[in-house]
């Protein structure tokens, strides 16, 4: 079970005055609001804590590389934490409080490299289990960066544009002379988009001169890349496509149930649903919707966009969200939250193949379960790192001041997915492993390597 130790003083007298101060001072105490304060995932409390769970994949790889154990030390530890408050005035001219996070885990292979994400569930733990993912994950498709993730605890839903940019800009006043083209390069997440990127772009820019390539992910307008904003979900597909076709499947004529329908799941559920995939039950934090002969994705996506919720859609049945990840179905792709498969639902999936376009959707007391079961997981470090390999196309026309087409965007893409995982399974024939530990093992290997080539001369 996860262990959550308190940020504050649990002794009531004395959060009592530190709650007094804050009221006095008209500061909303943003960072003492339950949610601020939350084990990694609320769902359930059955799940793995998230460093945990990504620092016991990572010792399991390391074993099998028969890894040096002072190397393995050295890639535990994250390069720097960083974490920062940000009190910003509200709308109404109150102040609240938040608290921001950039976890730079490794930089042997090149900048660090990750998203930022707005969710009330930031904290220490998961930003460095993620910032750890992202190190593994560049090496797995072979771009030359290191691992980095960041985040701010809070609700974005709750806050106005001009507090999200307020919020933003100050994270990046706090954090700007230690993130930089070179040295650590910012995307989206969960919670954020291309405006979220344009105010960090805005305002690094104004301490280091223009800037574009500081962040990824920004609009095109600001030299964003084509094809960025669905290039998770479609990396996503490509790897799907990957894994089927060497069991003589393919997405037309299968079933799919996603869960989350933010830019991930929305861009699966487009193009699984463009090659024919039957999606038979799609969720997200509003609700979930299901239906035996298939959701009219087009159709969702325009009802989502207009009313901004799923639960209302008559395209299909309501369910419940949870059951989603149970529902009857080929192949289950999670696309929000960490650690939603947990020992408690993982005996009762159905699907056959679950394809991890979320971060850590799987924990390792599930990994076992599924895998005594005989489902596939196609591991996220692989299957969602479509991303960040448009983000690295992205910065190097940045780079160059050049615009690819599209077309070119997509067709990189697929070349650098394809070659991963052949690359994943070479390293599962060689070290007789499952499919996230040939991942797992593929890219720790790359990143031992040039650490091991850098050395360690102060
Ligand atoms: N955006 C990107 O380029 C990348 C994202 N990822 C990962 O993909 C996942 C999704 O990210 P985005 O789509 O960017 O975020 P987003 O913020 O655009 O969408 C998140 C979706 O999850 C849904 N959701 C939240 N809680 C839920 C719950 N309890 N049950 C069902 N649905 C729920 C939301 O309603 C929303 O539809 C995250 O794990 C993220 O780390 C991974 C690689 C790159
Ligand atoms: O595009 C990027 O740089 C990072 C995307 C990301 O945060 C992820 O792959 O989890």
């Amino acid at each position: 079970m996860r262990e959550n130790p308190p940020i504050f003083p649990t002794s009531p007298s004395l959060l009592h005055s530190l709650l007094k101060i804050f009221i006095n001072n008209r500061i909303t105490p943003n960072i003492l609001h339950p949610n601020n304060n939350l084990p990694f995932h609320t769902q359930s409390p059955f799940t793995m804590n998230a460093l945990a769970a990504t620092n016991r994949n990572f010792r399991h790889a390391a074993r099998l590389l028969s890894l040096d154990s002072k190397v393995e030390t050295s890639l535990l530890i994250p390069y720097r934490e960083i974490k920062v408050e940000c009190t910003i005035p509200k709308d109404d001219g109150t102040l609240t409080s938040f608290v921001g996070f950039r976890v730079q885990h490794d930089n042997s292979r090149g900048p660090m490299k990750g998203g930022i994400r707005y969710h009330p569930e930031v904290e220490h733990g998961e930003v460095n289990a993620l910032a750890q993912l992202m190190t593994w994950k560049t090496a797995v498709v072979n771009v030359p960066y290191g691992g980095a993730k960041g985040g701010i605890g809070c609700s974005p839903k709750e806050l106005s544009t001009s507090e999200l940019e307020r919020l933003t800009r100050v994270f990046t006043q706090k954090i700007h002379d230690l993130i930089g083209v070179n040295t650590d390069i910012p995307a989206p997440d969960m919670g954020t988009n291309g405006q979220t990127m344009a105010w960090i772009l805005d305002e690094y820019s104004k301490f280091h001169g223009y800037s574009p390539a500081i962040v990824t992910g920004k609009p095109l307008d600001l030299g964003g890349s084509l094809g960025r904003e669905a290039a998770t979900g479609r990396g996503v597909v490509y790897a799907t496509e990957a894994l089927l076709g060497e069991h003589g499947k393919s997405i037309n004529g299968l079933t799919f149930a996603i869960q989350g329908f933010g830019n991930v799941g929305s861009w699966v559920a487009r193009l699984i649903h463009e090659r024919g995939g039957k999606i038979v039950a799609v969720s997200d934090v509003t609700g979930a919707v299901k239906n035996p002969n298939g959701i009219d994705i087009p159709a969702l996506l325009e009802h989502k966009e207009k009313t901004g919720s799923l639960s209302s859609f008559d395209g299909g049945d309501i369910m419940d969200a949870d059951e989603l990840l149970v529902h009857e179905c080929d192949v289950l792709i999670p696309c929000a939250l960490g650690g939603v498969l947990n020992r408690e639902n993982a005996g009762d999936v159905k699907a056959k193949f679950i394809i991890e376009a979320a971060n850590h959707p799987t924990d390792p007391e599930a990994d076992e379960i599924l895998s005594k079961k005989g489902v596939i997981i196609l591991p996220d470090i692989y299957a969602n790192a479509g991303g960040v390999t448009v983000s690295y196309f992205e910065w190097v026309q940045n780079m160059q001041a050049f615009m690819w087409n599209e077309e070119k965007v997509n067709q990189e893409l697929k070349k650098y997915m394809t070659k991963a995982f052949h690359s994943i399974k070479t390293m599962c024939r060689t070290h007789e492993c499952n499919l996230r530990m040939g991942a797992f093992t593929l890219g720790v290997s790359r990143v031992a390597r040039s650490t091991v080539l850098r050395g360690w001369e102060a």
